[in-house]
């Protein structure tokens, strides 16, 4: 069923009756989730993914995605009703479609080098399957500019630009509230190539989203809106971190400013921490400021350089804080809480962890590290020593906010440490009730007990 023509009415009663049949590609923390909200809402999916495994799991019914709630129902439920089913053959999935949306990683190198090969890889895939009336849909966040240059690719199909359709709607969401986010928490933002793309592409979305649809100007104007998004939050988190530094010198605790400051309704400053990890808010800027001819981004750079300060600050704090017991790091027994790049995610990408463990044992530190969402494999991925208890340890560094940490037993800790530091990275604990205990305690921002 070509969507291609029909208005957005027609396309919502097609996709209800299962009359079409749309191709996932990229079934990962994104990919998955929005697979099987196409397919609970009626249309037909095939999901494609390089990764047999996936594939494979998938095709059983199960969901490998771990921390999404509600999404091992919907996957299991729509796999046994045949309304989704993996593959890794892009191609045939192309042909089977009428919908392709494009949702695999879009990376930067270490210096920020945009690197799109999976999604032209995708592209090419399609290319062969592509069919007259198809439409074309990137959702993985794209530098802008970037949906458009897969135009010669898609073409190589032998269809021009007008026989098929092409559009950007970037997923807004993160990891634990996919479903929610996908089903009709923000409006989904859309551009598309010509008006009767944007026409069925605006009825695709209000079939999955009820808080509806933003359409935009452009594909390059949809691109900006997502990257956008994601620098603000890159720039105000260099901004609060910053502003913590300065606290650090004037003896002050910046949570306590900032949660004051933050009760004015122009004032959004957000939380200092151990830096900025995962492969979204420290990759976007990258789309920015590797696309500029005149334009300086200096804004944008310089907070990109803050934010990458913060782990080595991290590390500066244990110093401080085992110098206050007359220890140094050199011989200390070092516990990292947190290896992933937030709470609640096995995602390390540009994980703080990476660097701070680097840091530590450059310093002659012995360092162990837990992480409730990972395992002792995980652990020696990053040279360290899995531990589960806190028996001679000297400084204990939390770097992730898992919720776990919040619950921490502090009393109990308190008996095991060979010295009582704690430096909290990402301001979980309950400063009063730590300095209590008799820790030495550092947070960024607050580097006096
Ligand atoms: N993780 C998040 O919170 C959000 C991510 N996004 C965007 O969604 C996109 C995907 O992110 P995630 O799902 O988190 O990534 P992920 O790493 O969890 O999953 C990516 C999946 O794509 C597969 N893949 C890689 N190359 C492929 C190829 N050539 N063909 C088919 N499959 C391929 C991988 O095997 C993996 O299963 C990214 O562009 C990201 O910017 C957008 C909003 C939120
Ligand atoms: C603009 C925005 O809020 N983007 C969100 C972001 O989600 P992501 O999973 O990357 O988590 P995040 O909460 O932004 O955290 C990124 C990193 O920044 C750190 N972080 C976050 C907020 C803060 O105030 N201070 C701070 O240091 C976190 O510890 C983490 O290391 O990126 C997602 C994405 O685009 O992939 C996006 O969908 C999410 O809505």
């Amino acid at each position: 069923m070509k969507l291609l023509g029909l208005n957005r009415e027609e396309v919502k009663r097609a996709f209800k009756e299962g009359e079409f049949t749309v191709a996932v590609y990229g079934l990962g923390k994104m990919g998955l989730p929005l697979a099987a909200a196409f397919a609970e809402h009626g249309a037909n999916v095939i999901g494609v993914d390089i990764n047999e495994k996936v594939v494979e799991s998938i095709n059983s019914g199960t969901n490998h995605i771990n921390e999404e709630p509600g999404l091992s129902e919907l996957v299991e439920r729509n796999v046994k009703a045949g309304k989704l089913k993996a593959t890794t053959d892009g191609v045939w999935a192309a042909k089977q479609a009428d919908v392709m949306i494009i949702i695999v990683p879009t990376l930067t190198d270490d210096r920020g080098n945009l690197k799109l090969d999976p999604v032209y890889d995708v592209a090419h895939k399609i290319a062969k399957g592509l069919e007259k009336g198809d439409i074309v849909i990137t959702e993985a966040t794209m530098p802008p500019g970037t949906t458009e240059s897969l135009i010669p690719i898609l073409e190589e199909s032998g269809l021009k630009l007008g026989e098929f359709g092409l559009a950007h709607a970037p997923e807004r969401t993160m990891s634990g509230t996919a479903i929610r986010d996908i089903t009709g928490q923000y409006p989904k933002i859309v551009g598309a190539s010509d008006e009767k793309t944007l026409e069925a592409v605006i009825g695709i979305y209000e079939t999955i989203n009820k808080k509806g649809v933003i359409p935009m100007s452009s594909i390059k104007a949809a691109e900006a809106v997502k990257v956008f998004e994601g620098v603000y939050r890159d720039v105000n988190i260099a901004l609060a971190n910053e502003l913590a530094l300065w606290c650090e010198e004037h003896g002050l605790d910046a949570l306590e400013i900032f949660k004051a400051a933050n009760t004015q309704p122009y004032c959004h400053l957000h939380m200092p921490g151990a830096g900025v990890g995962g492969h979204c808010i420290p990759i976007y800027p990258w789309f920015v400021i590797n696309l500029v001819k005149k334009t300086n981004p200096r804004l944008i750079k310089t907070a990109r350089e803050i934010n990458d300060f913060m782990p080595h600050h991290v590390v500066e704090l244990s110093i401080k804080g085992l110098n206050e017991v007359g220890k140094s790091l050199k011989g200390s027994n070092v516990l990292v809480l947190g290896l992933t790049f937030r709470g609640g995610v096995r995602e390390f990408t540009k994980s703080p962890a990476i660097l701070i463990i680097k840091e530590l044992k450059e310093w002659g530190a012995k360092v162990y590290a837990y992480d409730p969402v990972c395992t002792p494999e995980d652990a020696e991925r990053f040279g360290v020593e899995w531990k589960e208890d806190f028996k001679d340890i000297d400084a204990i560094i939390i770097v992730t906010d898992h919720k776990e940490f919040r619950d921490l037993d502090l009393e109990g800790i308190a008996k095991q440490v060979r010295n009582k530091v704690i430096i909290d990275g990402r301001n979980v604990l309950d400063a009063e009730k730590v300095i209590k205990l008799g820790f030495i305690y550092f947070r960024v921002g607050r580097s006096h007990s």
